[in-house]
């Protein structure tokens, strides 16, 4: 379980990218996150795993504090917590391979993971997550051979071999075509059925979100304006909050 207890994210110019958020998500959930350009989205997922550190407040994660953990303890933490962003951040020159066994170097001790020493269940984790991502026959392409939907792919692959019981995506299909698009939010929703892994999505499509989620959380200014499931999330409640722009972003009309 993951809870924020009055969280807040105050940046150095004094804008408040989260304000006070008291929130528990539970393991297994498929939660979105939904909210005008600027409201808050990236900070709070970034949050869960302390690319940004936060200004008030606590979040603990499966009964320990992120906020309060020593460097050690935050390894640990983050080992449990995989991530997909917009642009893949994969090394484009290497090999998928390389690129999906990198996901277990939270496994190994930085002298181990400096010299890439892998076992041979690490290799096996790796086909069979690229398996189920359908790119088996990808294993030893570079990455900047592959379309930009295989290559988010290619980082869901990642994710999976880290074996995280929780994977925040950052925007993950912005960039990709609908069908890509709906290719990407499968997989993402079968490892959540398939594997029980809780998902924390940012997303600017609310046809999307209300589509693949359990939950969807709205954010406006860094606070918590909707909170529920996504069948409550109905163009007239969103219009209400947010006003007609959230939805025509969500038609790609970007005003
Ligand atoms: N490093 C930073 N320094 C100062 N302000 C920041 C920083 N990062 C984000 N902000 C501000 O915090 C607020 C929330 O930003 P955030 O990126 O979390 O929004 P978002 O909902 O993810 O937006 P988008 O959909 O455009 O990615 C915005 O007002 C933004 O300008």
């Amino acid at each position: 379980m993951i809870e924020f207890k009055n969280v807040t994210k105050t940046y150095a110019n004094g804008v408040k990218g989260l304000n006070n958020i008291s929130i528990d998500i539970q393991d297994g959930e498929f939660v979105s996150i939904i909210g005008l350009s600027g409201a808050g989205k990236s900070t709070f997922l970034r949050s869960i795993n302390r690319l940004n550190d936060i200004s008030e407040g606590e979040i603990i994660i499966d009964g320990k504090s992120l906020t309060k953990a020593n460097k050690k303890e935050l390894k640990l933490i983050r080992r449990n917590i995989g991530m997909i962003f917009q642009h893949f951040n994969l090394v484009k020159k290497m090999t998928v391979q390389k690129n999906v066994i990198s996901g277990r170097l939270g496994y190994y001790s930085t002298m181990k993971s400096i010299f890439g020493v892998f076992s041979k269940e690490d290799y096996q984790l790796v086909n069979e997550s690229l398996e189920l991502v359908g790119l088996s026959d990808k294993l030893h392409s570079r990455c900047d051979e592959l379309s930009g939907g295989q290559q988010q792919r290619v980082s869901i692959a990642r994710t999976l071999v880290q074996n995280s019981s929780i994977i925040l995506a950052d925007e993950p299909v912005a960039s990709l075509d609908p069908i890509t698009t709906e290719r990407i939010m499968d997989d993402l929703k079968r490892i959540n059925n398939e594997y029980n892994r809780t998902i924390i999505i940012n997303l600017h499509s609310v046809e999307l979100a209300r589509k693949y989620s359990t939950r969807i959380i709205g954010l406006r200014n860094g606070e918590v304006v909707f909170d529920g499931a996504a069948a409550e999330a109905t163009d007239e409640v969103l219009k209400n909050i947010y006003g007609e722009k959230i939805l025509e972003e969500a038609d790609g009309v970007l005003v």
